[in-house]
């Protein structure tokens, strides 16, 4: 219930839209009943003022028909546009609210979950949240307020028709739905879960497949999709089971209450209590106020699968970012030529659940216009360095200064911003070698990307494909070899005005010549920074300043670049 409560919440910016939306769904409703009473009336009273040879005023009864009719088109048509305009707006606000919960989680915060979850979080899961305005919380209003009008409209003509229909619409509004929930929610939680189950064993299937393929897995993968789809089917038909049994519900409950009034209304003509017209009257406004009550069933039987999601959803945007943002931030500190634009101060660190640090007591200063290269072997700590300058992770102790500025202090975006780096694992997105470099700099001309793809000994490649620049890399940059990708990452991350820029292997897989030219574009470009660059290679230790050794999360010794080799 709080769940339910807490979404309402979020939706009440939105409020004039669902009030409108609800409203006019109310009208259309209404105007059906009236419109299926007021003819019932009339074409009995016609054929009994024909029996009788009398004549009848049919001019008021007529217009009434039409402007119901009138009132129920417009107002289903006008009630669809602003309740799908409402449920969009409600989306795309809820999926702005999880992206600005879930991003400060990244990537430590997420580390645990998985990307086929986190996307299945922010698609499926917030698309169901959809339902709970559009299944629930507008259908229940509407079926309450007009259950409400028509009792009262029946009381006026025969009390007691009116409390055998406050009885059979209690029956299938409130207790049919509150059963058909009962047994619902069970089934209709577990097909959320396994949604995002399967989301989840096909997004890894889709990036691990040629790994599958070349170790002979695909086959058992695809049979634990297999089966995974036949749990699904198997909630799905207990769900149809369910929906089947309550419209069968409803539709008795419609039925009833036409006998009911028939059979209550009937007698009350004999005595001459009720019109004979007001008989078919009675009666067809009695069935036709059941419309409001069909989709309840249906509310109940998704609300169990609907509060999943949600709960999917708190569960991930409540998660604390591991680095905190402090609540005022200092100002951005500037750099000057005589500050560390980088230093780090006895910092320890260990990565969350690991019984030995990755980084322990940290010195280390990085001067604007120097470049500081760092050697040690796998696991000895180098990629945590880049880890915790960006901000990703906090130290356990010891402290990280920009520019003099504790950045405990300063906002963690901020801090990025003065960075710019080339990771191990440097992501391409799924898109052209243009749109990959703007992620640094938006709004850089084409001349702009050439020149930093020149720095990076890229160019020539890019230009000899087909359609240059505009080439997609495709997913994750597939269609580039490992090197290739590495140069764009390099190109994208000079195009990035950052005072700071930390590069981790970035020569990788290139041959000594070409490397060697990258480098001496690469560092002549970037003389004003602070470089810290990761590597074992040779031609880049050659030209670094100073020179870190680091083993098993210390650094061990300490070089100018010089007195390396
Ligand atoms: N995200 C992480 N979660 C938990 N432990 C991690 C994580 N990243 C690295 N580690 C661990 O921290 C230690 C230091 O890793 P780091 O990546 O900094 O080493 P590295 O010197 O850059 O190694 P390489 O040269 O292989 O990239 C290793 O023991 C590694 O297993």
């Amino acid at each position: 219930m709080s769940d339910l409560l807490r979404l309402l919440k979020l939706f009440r910016p939105y409020w004039l839209w669902m009030a409108g939306s609800i409203l006019l769904s109310l009208a259309s409703v209404l105007a059906n009943v009236g419109l299926m009473a007021v003819s019932g009336w009339f074409i009995t009273a016609m054929a009994l003022a024909g029996l009788a040879g009398v004549s009848m005023n049919y001019f008021t009864p007529a217009a009434l028909i039409r402007a119901f009719a009138i009132v129920r088109t417009v107002g289903r048509y006008a009630e669809r546009v602003i309740s799908h305009e409402a449920t969009f707006r409600l989306l795309a606000e809820l999926r702005t609210w999880f992206y600005r919960r879930i991003e400060p989680l990244a990537p430590a915060g997420l580390a645990k979950a998985h990307s086929g979850d986190v996307h299945a979080r922010i698609g499926a899961d917030i698309d169901r949240l959809e339902l709970v305005f559009l299944r629930v919380f507008a259908p229940v209003t509407v079926a309450a307020l007009a259950s409400l009008v028509v009792i009262a409209v029946l009381f006026a003509w025969h009390p007691l028709i009116a409390a055998s229909q406050a009885v059979l619409l209690a029956l299938a509004g409130i207790a049919l739905p509150v059963l058909v929930a009962r047994a619902g929610s069970a089934p209709s939680e577990r097909l959320t879960h396994q949604g995002a189950d399967m989301n989840t064993k096909l997004v890894d299937m889709l990036d691990g497949l040629g790994t599958l393929q070349a170790y002979g897995f695909d086959a058992s993968h695809a049979a634990r999709i297999d089966a995974l789809t036949g749990d699904m089917i198997a909630e799905e038909t207990r769900l149809s089971r369910l929906s089947g049994l309550s419209i069968a519900g409803v539709g008795l409950a419609t039925n009833l209450a036409l006998l009911a009034a028939i059979a209550l209304a009937v007698p009350a003509v004999r005595s001459g209590a009720l019109a004979p017209a007001d008989l078919a009257m009675v009666a067809l406004l009695a069935m036709a106020s059941f419309e409001a009550i069909g989709p309840l069933p249906l509310a109940a039987q998704s609300l169990g699968g609907t509060l999943a999601s949600a709960r999917r959803i708190f569960a991930l945007a409540d998660g604390t970012p591991p680095v905190p943002v402090p609540a005022s931030p200092a100002p951005l500190p500037r750099v000057a030529g005589d500050v560390p634009a980088l230093s780090f101060r006895g910092v320890t660190f260990a990565y969350p659940g690991s019984p030995r640090p990755a980084l322990s007591g940290i010195d280390l200063d990085l001067m604007p216009g120097t470049r500081t290269g760092i050697l040690g072997a796998s696991g000895s700590g180098k990629s945590s360095l880049v880890n915790l300058a960006l901000r990703f992770w906090p130290p356990d102790a010891g402290s990280i200064f920009l520019c003099g500025t504790d950045v405990a202090t300063l906002d963690p975006e901020d801090v990025r911003r003065k960075i710019s780096a080339v990771s191990q694992h440097a992501h391409l997105f799924t898109a052209s070698i243009a749109e990959n470099l703007r992620v640094a700099a938006p709004d850089a001309a084409l001349g702009k990307l050439e020149e930093a793809c020149r720095i990076a000994q890229v160019h020539d490649f890019i230009a000899a494909q087909p359609d240059g620049y505009d080439t997609l890399v495709g997913a994750n940059g597939l269609k580039l070899s490992g090197g290739e990708a590495r140069r764009i990452a390099v190109a994208r991350a000079l195009l990035k005005e950052a005072p700071i820029l930390l590069l981790d292997e970035p020569g990788e897989g290139l041959d000594r010549a070409t490397e060697t030219a990258m480098l001496d574009a690469l560092f002549d470009a970037t003389r004003e920074r602070a470089v810290l660059y990761i590597t074992h290679r040779p031609v880049a230790l050659e030209r670094m300043h100073a020179l870190l050794l680091m083993e098993r999360s210390r650094i061990v010794d300490r070089r100018a670049g010089h007195q390396m080799g």
